[in-house]
């Protein structure tokens, strides 16, 4: 479903990716990890289109991405979180979700809007359906019309979770999903991550959470893959062990 294949870039004279290649397959959940500074947002970047890679190709689902705007990406069904969470804290959780649907547009425009075509209310069943599937989906079902802004941080990492979901996006990117969360918070999410069927590609420095939610783990070091495998391969490896764990 991804494919990375010999991505370098250079900041001067530090090569913060050099030559990194690794896939992940379709429906699975693969996990970035490295000490500081050994690439991974910049990974991201490169991934997300924010950044062109000095040397190298970005596939998804076969396609070279490469030279690709991050609006083509998501129109391609790539999405991406931050690491601080971006949601609209004015709206209910359920507009929230919404809102990430319609920049679709409904077609036919104003007039079909003014007009209440049947095609319209069609197409505005199926975003309210969508809408509930994906609350459910997140368990935020209870929440959906409390303001987003009044939201513990956890919360409004599962609104961010959502609004991503809501168009089924082919490729999800979660930088440091974790970030902010309790232990509680944290499980929650994982489960959420793992019931998705979307591929997923996360950034996390919370090796527990790692551990528990990837199907595969890319361990990156000093700009290089060191190591790639199941969360059990990892544990076991001995240069990750040495790099990394300790
Ligand atoms: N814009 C930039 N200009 C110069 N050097 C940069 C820039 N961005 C990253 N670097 C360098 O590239 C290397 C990789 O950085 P990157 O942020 O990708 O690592 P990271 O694994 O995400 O680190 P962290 O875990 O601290 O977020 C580091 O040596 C960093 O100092």
């Amino acid at each position: 479903m991804l494919a990375v294949e010999g991505v370098s870039v250079a900041f001067g004279g530090v090569r913060a990716l050099d030559g990194v290649s690794f896939e992940v397959g379709e429906g699975l959940v693969c996990g970035v990890i490295g000490p500081n500074g050994a690439g991974k947002t910049t990974l991201f970047d490169v991934v997300s289109g924010l950044r062109r890679p000095d040397e190298g190709l970005v596939r998804m689902a076969g396609r070279d991405l490469t030279g690709v705007s991050p609006l083509r990406r998501a129109r391609a069904g790539l999405r991406r979180t931050f690491q601080r969470t971006q949601v609209f804290g004015r709206l209910t959780v359920a507009d929230n979700v919404l809102a990430a649907l319609d920049w679709h547009g409904g077609g036919g425009g104003l007039a079909a809007d003014l007009a209440g075509l049947p095609s319209r209310r069609r197409l505005e069943r199926e975003r309210r359906e969508r809408v509930a599937e994906v609350l459910e989906l997140c368990g935020l079902t209870p929440l959906r019309d409390a303001y987003a802004a009044a939201l513990p941080v956890g919360r409004r990492r599962l609104v961010e979770l959502a609004r991503a979901l809501a168009d089924r996006p082919r490729l999800l990117l979660l930088d440091e999903p974790t970030s902010g969360l309790d232990a509680g918070q944290t499980d929650r999410l994982g489960e959420v991550i793992r019931a998705l069927d979307t591929t997923v590609l996360l950034v996390e420095h919370d090796m527990g959470f790692v551990m528990g939610t990837c199907d595969r783990i890319v361990v990156l070091d000093l700009g290089k893959v060191i190591a790639t495998g199941s969360p059990a391969e990892i544990r076991e490896d001995p240069v990750v062990r040495a790099a990394y764990l300790g």
